[in-house]
């Protein structure tokens, strides 16, 4: 690939400041669409007055199986981070499955011979859905099957995450019903005993992320390991149950539960268990992974902490190695931009609020947690609250733009990346009024934003990751909004397949910026080497083309 210029002048813009409004794709359609139906001068001034293009975010142009397979916030920081395409994931999990690789693997032979040797109970631990971004039905499907019919494992306990959020918001029973009679047969077929454990909403226990609420971890760790919470005969009991008291309550909402007989808990985990966490993406694995994994772990008393083998079913951080043991080699994600940028020497600045601190970090790198280099790299987060996002959609935008904006006139960083959680985190819950509101707030953070590249003769780019809010309601397959029994729209909690924007706003006057028309299919891939070009500096050969003409 020919090395950029800025038609001669070797001026580099003092920043790039690269924000990602996440979960805002664009949307034509302006039913449901909270981000056209909000006032965002900003946004639309940036649209009238710069050059701009829409990127596709999701299914194989970000490496998932298919094209049916929305965008996510780890594919879509992965791919911008990376400048190319890895096969993801999902993608890979499927593969080792289908080829029967995962059964010979390490991770696997040894799971099944420590249950075996101590006549353990081998348990699954995971988000329970086919939304295919932190994990697929059919994965656990299949290990079931083969736990039945090939290992011959007597016993077997599912602990369930309700999903809600990346499948309809009250879809749990679709899955949980099928699954039960999925678990019938085996258990006639192959003489066993395979059963649901209990499980919860995933915004309610195990799924934390990033360190925002290990209370979530402990409720989880008590609900899975020591069998304690309110007990049912069912899920399917508690799930109606807790519907019936909790009017209005989404899945990823539901309280935890316990399935019991006479004689107690049917599932806690015991000395001598095996246990899969069976989510293939990392950022809501990884703290219930320490809890299971680190000796003196400190976070909270782990009562009772039996002495069990445990994998994940991937390597969730390539760099501190987590989990030990792990089912599917992860992809490898190297030579990413910050390495290259680092290696020449640019000053970097990453924030966000905790909620997606590791997305401008950790998924932006490759999936590994630490920084590259110490010295040039600044990565701030600023504590996200414990509330609904719901309730508080301005999120923290207003403190992250104070701090860029003092990174901006500090004249300290080439390159400033930040992550607006807003129309995403609030996009999940449902709620449209406070997913436009979000949207509102992100806005009147980017005329901050905006103003300040101005004075100091930076370049702004803003993009996203994925969509969610431009599309807040459920449609059937003719694209007709599917409705309640009220007549009210069934909200849409899960991202899109949406394009997103890309928008320059260049104040450096170094050059003239101009997408190429010659790229074909332009995706969230061609950002990498489109910075290096902002920056001045020739792309990486190894990446997918730059958007602009040189
Ligand atoms: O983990 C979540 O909150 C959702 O499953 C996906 O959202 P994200 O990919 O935007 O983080
Ligand atoms: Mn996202
Ligand atoms: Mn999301």
């Amino acid at each position: 690939m020919a090395a950029s210029s800025t038609h001669g002048k070797s001026h580099r813009p003092k920043p790039l400041v690269f924000v990602v409004m996440d979960g805002i794709g664009y949307r034509e359609n302006q039913l449901g669409n909270a981000v056209a139906q909000a006032y965002t001068p900003n946004l639309d001034w940036l649209l009238q007055n710069c050059p701009y293009t829409l990127l596709k975010a999701h299914g194989t142009a970000v490496g998932l199986p298919s094209d049916s397979d929305m965008g996510n916030s780890e594919v879509g920081h992965n791919a911008i981070g990376a400048g190319r395409l890895f096969p993801q994931g999902a993608k890979l999990v499927n593969e080792a499955i289908a080829s029967g690789r995962i059964f010979q693997g390490k991770g696997w032979r040894r799971l099944v011979d420590f249950a075996q040797a101590h006549r353990g109970t081998f348990h699954f631990i995971g988000l329970f859905s086919d939304g295919n971004v932190h994990s697929h039905l059919d994965h656990l499907r299949a290990m079931l099957l083969h736990l039945a019919f090939e290992e011959k494992m007597p016993r077997v306990r599912v602990h369930i995450l309700l999903d809600g959020r990346d499948v309809g918001e009250t879809s749990a029973l679709e899955y949980v019903l099928p699954f039960e009679k999925f678990l019938r047969d085996i258990n006639t077929r192959a003489n066993a005993d395979y059963r649901i454990a209990g499980g919860g909403g995933r915004m309610k226990i195990t799924m934390d992320r990033y360190e925002a609420d290990w209370d979530m971890v402990l409720l989880g760790w008590k609900t899975h390991v020591a069998g304690e919470g309110r007990a049912f005969a069912s899920a399917e009991e508690a799930i109606l149950t807790y519907r019936r008291e909790n009017p209005g309550v989404i899945d990823q909402d539901l309280p935890p539960f316990v399935i019991a007989d006479e004689s107690g808990p049917v599932g806690r985990i015991q000395d001598g268990d095996s246990v899969v966490y069976f989510n293939f993406r990392g950022d809501r694995a990884i703290e219930i992974t320490r809890a299971f994994e680190e000796k003196d772990f400190k976070v909270f008393e782990r009562d009772p902490n039996p002495h069990v083998f445990y994998a994940g079913m991937m390597e969730y951080d390539t760099e501190l190695h987590i989990p030990r043991n792990y089912l599917v080699e992860p992809p490898r994600i190297e030579h990413t931009m910050n390495e290259y940028l680092c290696a020449r020497g640019l000053r970097l600045m990453a924030i966000s609020e905790t909620q997606k601190f590791g997305h401008v970090t950790y998924f932006w790198n490759g999936n590994r947690s630490g920084k590259i280099d110490e010295r040039l790299e600044q990565y701030v987060e600023i504590r996200s609250d414990k509330v609904p996002f719901q309730e508080r959609p301005w999120m923290k935008a207003a403190e992250i733009t104070d701090r860029v904006l003092r990174g901006i006139r500090s004249h300290r960083y080439d390159m400033i990346r930040l992550n607006f959680p807003n129309g995403d985190m609030v996009g999940h819950t449902g709620v449209f009024q406070s997913a436009r509101i979000a949207v509102e707030a992100v806005d009147l953070s980017l005329g901050r934003i905006m103003a300040a590249a101005r004075e100091a003769g930076g370049i702004l780019v803003v993009t996203a990751d994925h969509g969610n809010a431009e599309e807040m309601y459920e449609t059937d397959k003719a694209g007709n909004v599917k409705r309640g029994p009220n007549g009210e729209p069934r909200a849409k909690t899960a991202h899109t397949l949406n394009p997103v924007w890309f928008i320059v706003y260049d104040t450096s006057g170094t050059r003239t910026v101009r997408f190429n028309p010659a790229i074909e299919k332009p995706g969230l891939t061609n950002i990498a080497a489109t910075c290096f070009q902002l920056l001045n500096l020739a792309p990486p050969e190894m990446y997918d083309p730059p958007l602009l003409e040189n």
